[in-house]
Protein backbone atom coordinates (compact mmCIF):
# COMPACT_ATOMS: atom_id res chain seq x y z
CA UNK A 1 0.00 0.00 0.00
CA UNK A 2 1.12 3.32 -0.78
CA UNK A 3 2.61 5.32 1.90
CA UNK A 4 0.49 8.60 1.54
CA UNK A 5 2.20 10.21 4.41
CA UNK A 6 3.38 14.17 4.11
CA UNK A 7 5.94 13.54 7.11
CA UNK A 8 9.28 12.21 6.96
CA UNK A 9 9.66 11.12 9.85
CA UNK A 10 7.85 8.57 12.02
CA UNK A 11 7.29 8.14 15.79
CA UNK A 12 9.14 5.88 18.07
CA UNK A 13 7.65 4.39 20.74
CA UNK A 14 8.96 3.09 23.98
CA UNK A 15 7.37 1.21 27.24
CA UNK A 16 9.27 1.82 29.97
CA UNK A 17 8.24 -1.12 32.46
CA UNK A 18 7.30 -4.61 31.70
CA UNK A 19 5.33 -5.90 34.51
CA UNK A 20 1.92 -6.99 34.48
CA UNK A 21 0.09 -3.98 33.23
CA UNK A 22 2.92 -2.77 31.34
CA UNK A 23 3.25 -6.05 28.86
CA UNK A 24 0.15 -5.67 28.36
CA UNK A 25 -0.01 -2.30 27.02
CA UNK A 26 3.10 -3.09 25.49
CA UNK A 27 1.35 -5.49 23.30
CA UNK A 28 -1.63 -3.09 22.83
CA UNK A 29 0.68 -0.30 20.94
CA UNK A 30 3.04 -3.01 19.08
CA UNK A 31 -0.29 -4.45 17.69
CA UNK A 32 -1.20 -0.83 17.01
CA UNK A 33 2.09 0.74 15.56
CA UNK A 34 2.18 -2.49 13.40
CA UNK A 35 -1.46 -0.90 11.92
CA UNK A 36 -0.33 2.67 11.28
CA UNK A 37 2.95 2.02 9.71
CA UNK A 38 2.58 5.39 8.36
CA UNK A 39 2.50 7.37 11.90
CA UNK A 40 4.81 4.74 13.49
CA UNK A 41 8.28 3.00 13.51
CA UNK A 42 7.50 -1.01 14.06
CA UNK A 43 9.35 -1.67 16.82
CA UNK A 44 8.87 -0.60 20.01
CA UNK A 45 11.47 -1.17 22.72
CA UNK A 46 10.20 -1.91 26.68
CA UNK A 47 12.09 -1.49 29.73
CA UNK A 48 12.50 -4.39 31.38
CA UNK A 49 13.92 -4.35 34.97
CA UNK A 50 16.56 -6.76 35.01
CA UNK A 51 16.09 -10.43 37.10
CA UNK A 52 16.70 -14.09 36.63
CA UNK A 53 13.95 -16.10 35.99
CA UNK A 54 13.47 -20.02 35.87
CA UNK A 55 10.42 -21.17 33.66
CA UNK A 56 8.13 -23.17 36.26
CA UNK A 57 7.46 -27.05 35.82
CA UNK A 58 3.53 -25.52 34.95
CA UNK A 59 4.83 -23.72 32.21
CA UNK A 60 4.02 -25.07 28.63
CA UNK A 61 7.79 -23.53 27.93
CA UNK A 62 9.21 -25.81 30.50
CA UNK A 63 11.38 -28.81 28.97
CA UNK A 64 12.66 -30.97 32.05
CA UNK A 65 15.43 -32.78 29.32
CA UNK A 66 16.67 -28.39 28.76
CA UNK A 67 19.27 -27.12 30.82
CA UNK A 68 17.64 -24.11 29.58
CA UNK A 69 14.56 -24.44 30.85
CA UNK A 70 15.77 -25.70 34.84
CA UNK A 71 17.76 -23.03 35.54
CA UNK A 72 17.24 -19.37 35.74
CA UNK A 73 17.74 -17.43 33.08
CA UNK A 74 17.92 -13.30 32.65
CA UNK A 75 13.97 -12.16 31.97
CA UNK A 76 14.94 -10.29 29.04
CA UNK A 77 15.99 -13.15 27.28
CA UNK A 78 13.57 -15.51 27.98
CA UNK A 79 11.08 -12.61 26.53
CA UNK A 80 12.94 -11.93 23.47
CA UNK A 81 13.33 -15.79 22.96
CA UNK A 82 9.75 -16.95 23.78
CA UNK A 83 7.58 -13.72 22.74
CA UNK A 84 6.08 -13.74 26.44
CA UNK A 85 6.86 -12.49 29.47
CA UNK A 86 6.87 -15.97 31.05
CA UNK A 87 7.09 -14.48 34.86
CA UNK A 88 4.50 -11.31 34.62
CA UNK A 89 2.16 -11.73 32.01
CA UNK A 90 2.44 -15.65 31.50
CA UNK A 91 0.63 -17.66 28.57
CA UNK A 92 0.08 -13.82 26.52
CA UNK A 93 1.65 -14.38 22.99
CA UNK A 94 3.35 -11.05 22.54
CA UNK A 95 3.92 -9.49 19.14
CA UNK A 96 7.60 -9.76 17.84
CA UNK A 97 8.21 -5.99 17.55
CA UNK A 98 8.54 -5.96 21.24
CA UNK A 99 12.36 -5.72 22.35
CA UNK A 100 13.00 -6.24 26.03
CA UNK A 101 15.79 -4.29 27.20
CA UNK A 102 17.58 -4.19 30.21
CA UNK A 103 19.13 -0.74 29.87
CA UNK A 104 16.80 1.87 30.10
CA UNK A 105 18.47 4.90 28.40
CA UNK A 106 18.66 2.85 25.38
CA UNK A 107 15.24 1.73 25.52
CA UNK A 108 14.49 5.69 25.49
CA UNK A 109 17.04 6.88 22.92
CA UNK A 110 15.14 8.07 19.62
CA UNK A 111 11.72 7.86 21.27
CA UNK A 112 9.18 10.94 20.57
CA UNK A 113 6.55 8.65 22.78
CA UNK A 114 7.23 7.88 25.60
CA UNK A 115 4.71 5.33 27.92
CA UNK A 116 5.42 5.28 32.00
CA UNK A 117 3.92 1.87 33.19
CA UNK A 118 5.69 0.38 36.06
CA UNK A 119 5.05 0.54 40.13
CA UNK A 120 4.90 4.05 41.43
CA UNK A 121 7.08 3.41 44.00
CA UNK A 122 9.81 2.86 41.46
CA UNK A 123 9.44 5.65 38.91
CA UNK A 124 10.83 8.56 40.85
CA UNK A 125 14.75 6.42 40.49
CA UNK A 126 14.01 5.92 36.79
CA UNK A 127 13.01 9.41 35.69
CA UNK A 128 16.50 10.24 37.58
CA UNK A 129 18.52 7.96 35.73
CA UNK A 130 16.73 9.73 32.38
CA UNK A 131 17.22 12.81 32.45
CA UNK A 132 18.99 14.53 29.69
CA UNK A 133 18.55 11.37 27.74
CA UNK A 134 15.04 11.88 26.02
CA UNK A 135 14.24 13.78 23.15
CA UNK A 136 13.45 17.60 24.08
CA UNK A 137 10.35 17.24 21.98
CA UNK A 138 9.32 14.03 23.12
CA UNK A 139 5.83 13.50 24.59
CA UNK A 140 4.75 10.97 27.24
CA UNK A 141 1.33 9.11 28.99
CA UNK A 142 1.96 7.73 32.64
CA UNK A 143 -0.35 4.70 32.90
CA UNK A 144 0.85 4.20 36.50
CA UNK A 145 -2.23 4.18 39.46
CA UNK A 146 -0.47 6.11 42.24
CA UNK A 147 0.29 9.75 43.60
CA UNK A 148 3.51 10.93 44.50
CA UNK A 149 3.91 12.78 47.46
CA UNK A 150 6.63 14.88 49.86
CA UNK A 151 6.78 17.64 51.21
CA UNK A 152 5.65 19.89 48.42
CA UNK A 153 2.50 18.94 48.22
CA UNK A 154 0.27 15.78 46.18
CA UNK A 155 1.83 15.36 42.47
CA UNK A 156 0.46 13.92 39.78
CA UNK A 157 2.93 11.11 37.98
CA UNK A 158 2.29 13.06 34.47
CA UNK A 159 3.25 15.81 36.22
CA UNK A 160 6.52 15.11 37.82
CA UNK A 161 7.65 13.18 34.73
CA UNK A 162 6.80 15.92 32.91
CA UNK A 163 8.56 18.20 35.23
CA UNK A 164 11.98 16.08 35.79
CA UNK A 165 12.38 15.48 32.18
CA UNK A 166 11.00 18.72 30.63
CA UNK A 167 8.49 17.09 28.62
CA UNK A 168 4.85 16.91 28.42
CA UNK A 169 3.21 14.22 29.70
CA UNK A 170 -0.38 12.71 29.78
CA UNK A 171 -2.03 9.60 31.69
CA UNK A 172 -4.14 6.53 30.70
CA UNK A 173 -5.77 5.19 33.21
CA UNK A 174 -9.44 2.98 33.36
CA UNK A 175 -11.59 -0.30 34.37
CA UNK A 176 -8.56 -2.21 32.90
CA UNK A 177 -6.94 -5.64 34.65
CA UNK A 178 -4.04 -6.27 32.71
CA UNK A 179 -5.00 -10.18 32.23
CA UNK A 180 -8.58 -9.36 30.92
CA UNK A 181 -7.02 -6.85 28.41
CA UNK A 182 -4.45 -8.92 27.47
CA UNK A 183 -6.86 -11.82 26.60
CA UNK A 184 -8.67 -9.42 24.66
CA UNK A 185 -11.87 -9.47 26.83
CA UNK A 186 -13.34 -5.96 25.82
CA UNK A 187 -12.81 -2.90 28.34
CA UNK A 188 -12.60 0.84 28.05
CA UNK A 189 -10.39 3.32 29.34
CA UNK A 190 -9.07 6.72 29.36
CA UNK A 191 -6.71 8.37 27.83
CA UNK A 192 -6.20 12.21 28.79
CA UNK A 193 -3.56 14.41 26.52
CA UNK A 194 -3.65 18.09 26.28
CA UNK A 195 -1.76 18.51 23.55
CA UNK A 196 0.65 21.16 22.86
CA UNK A 197 -0.74 23.85 20.71
CA UNK A 198 2.72 23.23 18.88
CA UNK A 199 2.19 19.84 18.09
CA UNK A 200 -1.56 19.69 16.98
CA UNK A 201 -3.09 20.57 13.74
CA UNK A 202 -6.18 19.63 15.27
CA UNK A 203 -8.64 21.25 17.80
CA UNK A 204 -9.15 19.64 21.03
CA UNK A 205 -12.53 18.55 21.49
CA UNK A 206 -15.35 20.97 21.56
CA UNK A 207 -15.87 22.25 25.53
CA UNK A 208 -12.54 21.40 26.51
CA UNK A 209 -11.94 23.00 29.60
CA UNK A 210 -7.96 23.89 28.91
CA UNK A 211 -8.01 24.71 25.67
CA UNK A 212 -5.08 23.26 23.64
CA UNK A 213 -2.38 25.12 24.84
CA UNK A 214 0.28 23.14 26.79
CA UNK A 215 -0.02 23.61 30.77
CA UNK A 216 3.13 22.62 32.94
CA UNK A 217 1.99 24.61 35.72
CA UNK A 218 1.07 22.45 39.22
CA UNK A 219 -2.25 20.91 39.10
CA UNK A 220 -1.97 21.34 42.82
CA UNK A 221 -4.37 23.96 43.75
CA UNK A 222 -1.44 25.75 46.18
CA UNK A 223 1.55 25.07 44.85
CA UNK A 224 2.17 26.19 41.55
CA UNK A 225 5.90 25.40 39.70
CA UNK A 226 7.52 27.95 36.99
CA UNK A 227 6.12 27.16 33.64
CA UNK A 228 8.78 25.08 31.81
CA UNK A 229 9.25 25.82 28.12
CA UNK A 230 8.73 22.56 25.81
CA UNK A 231 10.04 22.19 23.06
CA UNK A 232 8.29 22.15 19.48
CA UNK A 233 7.29 18.71 17.92
CA UNK A 234 9.57 19.14 14.54
CA UNK A 235 7.19 19.46 11.50
CA UNK A 236 8.84 16.18 9.87
CA UNK A 237 6.83 14.10 12.53
CA UNK A 238 2.68 13.66 12.45
CA UNK A 239 1.46 16.02 14.97
CA UNK A 240 0.44 14.33 17.97
CA UNK A 241 -3.01 15.11 18.65
CA UNK A 242 -6.20 13.30 20.06
CA UNK A 243 -6.32 11.37 16.33
CA UNK A 244 -2.99 10.08 16.49
CA UNK A 245 -2.75 9.34 20.49
CA UNK A 246 -5.68 7.77 20.29
CA UNK A 247 -4.92 5.16 17.49
CA UNK A 248 -1.55 4.30 19.81
CA UNK A 249 -4.11 2.57 22.47
CA UNK A 250 -7.34 2.20 20.72
CA UNK A 251 -7.67 -1.78 19.83
CA UNK A 252 -11.25 -3.49 18.44
CA UNK A 253 -10.94 -4.98 21.90
CA UNK A 254 -9.79 -1.62 24.06
CA UNK A 255 -11.66 1.15 23.81
CA UNK A 256 -9.99 4.59 24.49
CA UNK A 257 -12.27 7.82 25.23
CA UNK A 258 -9.75 11.14 25.09
CA UNK A 259 -10.14 14.05 27.53
CA UNK A 260 -8.40 16.69 28.28
CA UNK A 261 -8.43 15.50 32.18
CA UNK A 262 -5.18 14.63 33.32
CA UNK A 263 -5.82 15.29 36.95
CA UNK A 264 -9.29 13.61 37.09
CA UNK A 265 -7.93 10.78 35.12
CA UNK A 266 -4.64 10.11 37.42
CA UNK A 267 -6.63 10.90 40.78
CA UNK A 268 -9.20 8.12 39.33
CA UNK A 269 -6.58 5.42 38.84
CA UNK A 270 -4.66 6.32 42.04
CA UNK A 271 -7.28 6.62 44.71
CA UNK A 272 -9.48 4.02 43.63
CA UNK A 273 -6.41 1.54 44.74
CA UNK A 274 -7.29 2.58 48.18
CA UNK A 275 -11.15 1.93 47.59
CA UNK A 276 -10.12 -1.32 46.76
CA UNK A 277 -8.42 -2.33 49.75
CA UNK A 278 -11.69 -0.81 51.52
CA UNK A 279 -13.78 -3.29 49.56
CA UNK A 280 -11.29 -6.34 50.17
CA UNK A 281 -11.66 -5.77 54.08
CA UNK A 282 -15.16 -5.76 54.47
CA UNK A 283 -15.89 -8.44 52.11
CA UNK A 284 -13.21 -10.65 53.71
CA UNK A 285 -15.45 -10.04 56.62
CA UNK A 286 -17.73 -12.09 55.05
CA UNK A 287 -20.19 -8.75 55.10
CA UNK A 288 -21.54 -9.18 51.14
CA UNK A 289 -22.05 -7.03 47.96
CA UNK A 290 -24.37 -4.38 49.95
CA UNK A 291 -21.27 -3.43 52.31
CA UNK A 292 -19.11 -3.85 49.32
CA UNK A 293 -21.78 -1.35 47.09
CA UNK A 294 -20.96 1.14 50.72
CA UNK A 295 -17.29 1.44 50.51
CA UNK A 296 -17.65 2.26 46.66
CA UNK A 297 -20.17 4.72 46.92
CA UNK A 298 -18.61 6.38 49.60
CA UNK A 299 -14.99 5.96 47.77
CA UNK A 300 -16.17 7.76 44.43
CA UNK A 301 -17.58 11.08 46.73
CA UNK A 302 -13.94 10.83 48.26
CA UNK A 303 -12.42 10.77 45.01
CA UNK A 304 -14.61 13.57 43.90
CA UNK A 305 -13.74 15.62 47.07
CA UNK A 306 -10.00 14.94 46.51
CA UNK A 307 -10.00 16.20 42.97
CA UNK A 308 -11.85 19.69 43.59
CA UNK A 309 -10.76 20.45 46.18
CA UNK A 310 -6.83 20.09 45.50
CA UNK A 311 -6.66 19.90 41.75
CA UNK A 312 -9.57 22.09 41.71
CA UNK A 313 -8.74 24.47 38.68
CA UNK A 314 -7.56 21.80 36.39
CA UNK A 315 -9.73 18.54 37.80
CA UNK A 316 -13.40 17.80 36.71
CA UNK A 317 -15.49 15.89 38.84
CA UNK A 318 -17.60 14.37 35.93
CA UNK A 319 -14.11 12.60 34.73
CA UNK A 320 -14.82 10.54 38.18
CA UNK A 321 -18.31 10.09 37.16
CA UNK A 322 -18.56 9.24 33.50
CA UNK A 323 -15.53 7.73 32.22
CA UNK A 324 -13.77 4.34 33.05
CA UNK A 325 -11.17 5.83 34.82
CA UNK A 326 -13.30 6.84 37.43
CA UNK A 327 -16.43 4.96 38.53
CA UNK A 328 -15.77 2.16 36.14
CA UNK A 329 -12.23 1.41 37.75
CA UNK A 330 -13.72 1.61 41.28
CA UNK A 331 -16.28 -1.34 40.14
CA UNK A 332 -13.60 -3.68 38.50
CA UNK A 333 -11.30 -3.00 41.43
CA UNK A 334 -13.25 -3.65 44.30
CA UNK A 335 -14.44 -7.07 42.49
CA UNK A 336 -11.64 -8.68 40.91
CA UNK A 337 -8.14 -6.24 41.48
CA UNK A 338 -5.46 -7.27 43.49
CA UNK A 339 -5.75 -4.57 45.72
CA UNK A 340 -8.60 -5.96 46.65
CA UNK A 341 -8.06 -9.82 46.35
CA UNK A 342 -4.94 -9.37 48.90
CA UNK A 343 -6.89 -7.03 50.79
CA UNK A 344 -9.84 -9.76 51.39
CA UNK A 345 -7.36 -12.79 52.32
CA UNK A 346 -5.29 -10.67 54.82
CA UNK A 347 -8.81 -10.06 56.39
CA UNK A 348 -9.85 -13.82 55.94
CA UNK A 349 -6.25 -15.49 57.31
CA UNK A 350 -5.77 -12.88 60.21
CA UNK A 351 -2.88 -11.87 58.07
CA UNK A 352 -0.57 -8.90 57.00
CA UNK A 353 -1.56 -7.71 53.89
CA UNK A 354 2.08 -7.35 52.60
CA UNK A 355 2.68 -11.08 53.87
CA UNK A 356 -0.54 -11.79 51.36
CA UNK A 357 1.15 -9.69 48.66
CA UNK A 358 4.03 -11.25 48.65
CA UNK A 359 2.74 -15.12 48.64
CA UNK A 360 0.00 -14.32 45.80
CA UNK A 361 1.34 -11.79 43.53
CA UNK A 362 5.03 -13.86 42.35
CA UNK A 363 6.76 -10.15 41.96
CA UNK A 364 4.00 -8.01 41.50
CA UNK A 365 3.37 -5.24 43.66
CA UNK A 366 0.04 -3.96 45.59
CA UNK A 367 -0.54 0.01 45.01
CA UNK A 368 -2.96 0.49 47.08
CA UNK A 369 -0.82 0.37 50.34
CA UNK A 370 1.88 2.95 49.82
CA UNK A 371 -0.88 5.35 48.34
CA UNK A 372 -3.20 5.10 51.53
CA UNK A 373 0.09 5.69 53.50
CA UNK A 374 0.94 8.76 50.90
CA UNK A 375 -2.49 10.27 50.88
CA UNK A 376 -2.49 10.02 54.55
CA UNK A 377 0.35 12.07 55.31
CA UNK A 378 -0.82 14.83 52.58
CA UNK A 379 -4.68 14.88 54.28
CA UNK A 380 -2.79 14.81 57.61
CA UNK A 381 -0.93 18.03 56.59
CA UNK A 382 -3.61 20.01 55.32
CA UNK A 383 -5.47 18.73 58.70
CA UNK A 384 -8.37 17.73 56.26
CA UNK A 385 -8.03 14.05 57.45
CA UNK A 386 -12.04 13.90 59.36
CA UNK A 387 -12.90 14.92 56.19
CA UNK A 388 -11.70 11.83 53.85
CA UNK A 389 -13.32 9.06 56.54
CA UNK A 390 -12.88 6.03 54.24
CA UNK A 391 -9.56 6.87 52.95
CA UNK A 392 -8.65 7.41 56.68
CA UNK A 393 -10.12 4.75 57.93
CA UNK A 394 -7.94 2.68 55.34
CA UNK A 395 -4.52 3.98 56.55
CA UNK A 396 -5.26 3.25 60.35
CA UNK A 397 -6.64 -0.91 59.83
CA UNK A 398 -3.24 -0.53 57.66
CA UNK A 399 -1.30 0.90 60.41
CA UNK A 400 -3.52 -1.26 63.25
CA UNK A 401 -5.03 1.14 65.07
CA UNK A 402 -8.74 0.46 63.83
CA UNK A 403 -10.19 -3.03 62.94
CA UNK A 404 -12.16 -3.48 59.34
CA UNK A 405 -15.17 -4.55 61.60
CA UNK A 406 -15.00 -0.88 62.24
CA UNK A 407 -15.31 1.07 58.95
CA UNK A 408 -19.01 1.59 59.43
CA UNK A 409 -18.93 3.49 62.39
CA UNK A 410 -16.04 5.48 61.22
CA UNK A 411 -17.70 6.50 57.77
CA UNK A 412 -20.93 6.66 59.38
CA UNK A 413 -22.75 10.22 59.48
CA UNK A 414 -20.24 11.42 56.56
CA UNK A 415 -23.66 11.69 53.83
CA UNK A 416 -23.09 13.82 50.61
CA UNK A 417 -23.76 16.89 52.46
CA UNK A 418 -20.61 16.43 54.52
CA UNK A 419 -18.38 15.53 51.79
CA UNK A 420 -19.29 18.40 50.36
N1 LIG B 1 -1.87 -5.05 36.67
C1 LIG B 1 -3.02 -4.43 36.40
O1 LIG B 1 -4.09 -5.06 36.24
C2 LIG B 1 -3.04 -2.95 36.23
C3 LIG B 1 -2.04 -2.15 36.76
N2 LIG B 1 -2.09 -0.79 36.59
C4 LIG B 1 -1.06 0.09 37.11
O2 LIG B 1 0.07 0.01 36.26
C5 LIG B 1 1.27 0.27 37.00
C6 LIG B 1 2.26 -0.85 36.72
O3 LIG B 1 1.71 -2.04 37.20
P1 LIG B 1 2.13 -3.49 36.66
O4 LIG B 1 2.70 -3.41 35.30
O5 LIG B 1 0.94 -4.36 36.87
O6 LIG B 1 3.32 -3.88 37.63
P2 LIG B 1 3.47 -5.21 38.53
O7 LIG B 1 2.54 -5.13 39.68
O8 LIG B 1 3.36 -6.39 37.64
O9 LIG B 1 4.92 -5.05 39.14
C7 LIG B 1 6.01 -5.78 38.76
C8 LIG B 1 6.96 -4.92 37.97
O10 LIG B 1 7.79 -4.16 38.86
C9 LIG B 1 9.13 -4.30 38.44
N3 LIG B 1 10.07 -4.05 39.52
C10 LIG B 1 10.29 -4.78 40.63
N4 LIG B 1 11.26 -4.21 41.37
C11 LIG B 1 11.65 -3.09 40.71
C12 LIG B 1 12.59 -2.07 40.97
N5 LIG B 1 13.34 -2.07 42.08
N6 LIG B 1 12.71 -1.06 40.07
C13 LIG B 1 11.94 -1.02 38.98
N7 LIG B 1 11.03 -1.96 38.66
C14 LIG B 1 10.89 -2.98 39.53
C15 LIG B 1 9.20 -5.72 37.95
O11 LIG B 1 10.32 -5.91 37.15
C16 LIG B 1 7.91 -5.80 37.16
O12 LIG B 1 8.07 -5.27 35.87
C17 LIG B 1 0.84 0.35 38.48
O13 LIG B 1 0.76 1.70 38.86
C18 LIG B 1 -0.55 -0.28 38.49
O14 LIG B 1 -1.40 0.27 39.48
C19 LIG B 1 -3.08 -0.20 35.86
C20 LIG B 1 -4.08 -0.96 35.29
C21 LIG B 1 -4.15 -2.39 35.46
O1 LIG C 1 -6.03 -0.95 38.12
C1 LIG C 1 -6.51 -2.04 38.01
C2 LIG C 1 -7.73 -2.31 37.25
O2 LIG C 1 -8.18 -1.18 36.56
C3 LIG C 1 -5.88 -3.18 38.68
O3 LIG C 1 -6.02 -3.02 40.04
P1 LIG C 1 -5.08 -3.84 41.02
O4 LIG C 1 -3.73 -3.21 41.00
O5 LIG C 1 -5.77 -3.77 42.34
O6 LIG C 1 -5.06 -5.24 40.47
Amino acid sequence: MANLSIHSKKHKVCVVGSGNWGTTIAKVVAENVAEHPDIFEQDIQMWVYEEEYTIPSSSKHHDPGSALSTKPQKLTQLINGLHENVKYLPDIALPKNIIANPDVASTVEGATILIFNLPHQFIGRICDNLVGKVLPYARGISCIKGVSVSDQGCELFSESIGKKLNIYCGALSGANIANEVALEKWSETTVAYEPPAMDSKQPTPEGSPHGSTANLTSLNNEKSSPKAKLAALPAEYPPLNHKNIRSLFHRPYFHVRMTTDVAGVSLGGALKNIVALAAGFVDGLGWGDNAKSAVMRIGILEEVKFGLQFFGHSCRGETFTEESCGVADIITSCSGGRNFRCAKMAVKEGKAIGEIEERELNGQKLQGTSTAYEVNAFLKVKGVEGEFPLFTAVYNILEGNNRPEDIPRLVEGHSRADLD
